[in-house]
């Protein structure tokens, strides 16, 4: 196996842009995170707070009518557009114009839902991130794939990366796989675990912040909403990716000595992001 391009503070500070001291909300950019139905509107609250957290000026969030209240209240800087149902999304069409999407945590599978993503995707030109039950429904519907904008950013975790490109026998098999997975749809592709790897083209890249603390509910969320957020600010979306896993993973290893693994949940990454980009920002 070739080896790979590890992602370490130099890696990410090449990628890193400071924000500009003239910017305002707009020039920031507006990251639509989609997702969430009944019992897991946390997934997207989460993924939404965390886009706001990583630097973008605003942030929307469309969900399920039940997601309302819980959103408005839960992140009160995030705004909220709801689809007619209360328990998932049937449709995914509205006329905000973002700068860039995140779509998948939380969303459920439902066959209206599933519907709704065709018709999305049909309808979408600019790259978006792409997780959790989008990944799902794609497995699921597999010519869909080829209707996804290129440099689209897909961020599986291993058992929505089997449900992709299917079983492997060994690490090199599932890089491999991989790689021809993402070289045809002209995709990144974001192979969540410990270490996260990112296949783009031939480049082959493996992480180096994070540890077991992030073995947490909600912390692919988190992901999707810091890659999201890049995204909406204009970064490359292979540059997005790489800044965003070293950003996801570096919260950890700064958090570590003062929460122990156990305590540190999703809501603790979003909580450390600002020491992250601080330790990235930091002059040496
Ligand atoms: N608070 C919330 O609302 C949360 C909602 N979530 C949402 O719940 C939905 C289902 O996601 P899940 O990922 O839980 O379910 P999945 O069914 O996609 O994944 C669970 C399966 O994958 C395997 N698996 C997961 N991570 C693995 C790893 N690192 N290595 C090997 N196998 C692994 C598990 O053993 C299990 O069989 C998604 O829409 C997700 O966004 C989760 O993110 C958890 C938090
Ligand atoms: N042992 C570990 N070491 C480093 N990172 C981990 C570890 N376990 C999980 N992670 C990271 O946590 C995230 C988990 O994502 P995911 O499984 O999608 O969670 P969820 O769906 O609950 O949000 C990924 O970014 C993954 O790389
Ligand atoms: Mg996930």
């Amino acid at each position: 196996m070739k080896a790979p391009n590890y992602i370490d503070i130099s890696e990410a500070r090449k990628r890193h842009h400071a924000i500009p001291f003239d910017t305002h909300k707009r020039i920031q950019g507006h990251a639509l995170l989609i997702g969430g139905s009944y019992g897991k509107i946390g997934a997207i609250t989460l993924a939404s707070r965390a886009a706001l957290q990583t630097g973008c000026g605003l942030v929307t969030a469309l969900v399920p009518k039940c997601g309302y209240e819980i959103l408005q209240i839960a992140n009160p800087e995030v705004m909220v557009l709801t689809d007619t149902n209360e328990k998932y999304l049937s449709e995914i069409a509205f006329s905000l114009v973002s700068n860039a999407i995140g779509i998948g945590p939380g969303l459920g599978q439902e066959l209206a839902t599933q519907k709704a993503f065709h018709e999305f995707l049909i309808n979408t030109s600019k790259p978006l991130v792409v997780d959790a039950d989008a990944l799902n429904i794609l497995a699921q519907n597999p010519t869909w794939l080829t209707l996804l904008p290129p440099e689209s950013v897909l961020t599986p975790h291993p058992k929505e990366l089997e449900r992709l490109i299917g079983k492997w026998q060994s690490q090199e098999e599932k890089v491999a796989k991989t790689i021809d997975f993402a070289k045809h749809y002209q995709v990144i592709v974001v192979l969540k675990g410990a270490p996260t790897q990112i296949v783009f083209g031939n480049d082959f890249y493996e992480n180096t912040s994070g540890n077991q603390a992030l073995a947490t509910a909600g912390s692919g969320d988190v992901l999707t909403g810091i890659i999201t957020s890049l995204l909406a600010q204009s970064y490359a979306p292979i540059d997005a990716s790489i800044l965003g896993v070293y950003l996801h993973g570096l919260t950890a290893n700064i958090a570590l000595p003062k929460t122990g693994y156990q305590s540190f949940i999703a809501s603790t990454i979003i909580k450390y992001l600002g020491k992250a980009f601080l330790a990235l920002e930091k002059v040496e």
